[in-house]
């Protein structure tokens, strides 16, 4: 006799196995050159080692004073065991930015206020000191020119190229997933994450990337993390950044 038939119960997939502590240090897929920044440092991204129709691409360190991204989302790449990686990643869009440790690139131009948009502002920009602050008082440069910079111009010229199905562009310390589409990625990735799913972030960001994609039609979702330590956040979301690495709608 045969059981009675179970309606298919979809079950979440399961998290991602990872290589042991040992094997991380080091990373263990290609790297691309996709351009210079101001300094002449190379701009890389890892590419997806699975491509598809779904095939994204991950974000970090636009803002070089936002490091517990780049940590994380490095230690995520440098975890994952060979052939899984379906997205492509970049870990510093502003590589200059982390290496002096500032928020902008070189010229003191905001990257995420110079991307060439419909409002884009020649009159430049402000933003917290850090969280303790209670106002945006801190003035960069939103350039001479929309996409003045090379690493916003490098950037978009890469996306053109890839056309990622989706892109998830990491920043903090606003603590929530922003998803003007409000996409099953981004639903999964706000739950993954135990993090609010936000349309928008409540503060104008003239000349931003996820602006310059809303108008290119490139879904970008914003994944601002909290203010936490590299430290904390390469353990609290290891787990989410190697899950989303290898996520599949
Ligand atoms: C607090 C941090 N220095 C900062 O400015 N972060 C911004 C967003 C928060 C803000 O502008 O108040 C960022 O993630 O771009
Ligand atoms: N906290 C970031 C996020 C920007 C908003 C995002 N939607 C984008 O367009 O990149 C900023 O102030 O630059
Ligand atoms: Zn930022």
């Amino acid at each position: 006799m045969t059981a009675p038939k179970q309606p298919l119960r979809q079950q979440p997939p399961a998290p991602v196995r990872l290589r042991p502590r040992t094997q991380r240090g080091l990373f263990h897929t290609q790297r691309l050159q996709y351009g210079q920044s101001a300094l002449g440092a190379p701009l890389f991204y890892f590419p997806a080692e699975v491509c598809d129709e779904n095939t994204g691409l991950v974000m970090a360190g636009t803002h070089g004073d936002e490091v517990a991204a780049v940590v994380t989302l490095s230690c995520a790449l440098r975890s994952l065991e060979a052939g899984l990686l379906r997205h492509h990643v970049i870990l510093a869009v502003n590589p200059d930015g982390c290496q002096l440790g500032v928020r902008s690139n070189a010229r003191g131009v905001d990257l995420n206020r110079n991307f060439a948009t419909i409002n884009w502002k020649p009159d430049g920009t402000v933003y917290r000191w850090n969280s303790a602050a209670d106002e945006r008082d801190v003035y960069l440069s939103s350039g001479d020119r929309p996409g003045s910079e090379p690493e916003t111009q490098a950037l978009c010229r890469l996306v053109r190229e890839l056309n990622p199905a989706w892109m998830v562009s990491i920043h903090e310390p606003l603590a929530c997933v922003e998803d003007p589409l409000q996409s099953p990625l981004g639903h999964w990735l706000a739950e993954r994450i135990e993090l609010p799913l936000v349309t928008e972030l409540g503060y104008q960001t003239p000349g931003s990337f996820g602006t310059w994609c809303a108008e290119n039609e490139h879904p970008c979702i914003t994944l601002e993390f909290p203010p936490i330590s590299a430290d904390v956040a390469s353990e609290e979301y290891l787990q989410v950044m190697t899950d989303l690495l290898c996520y599949r709608p």
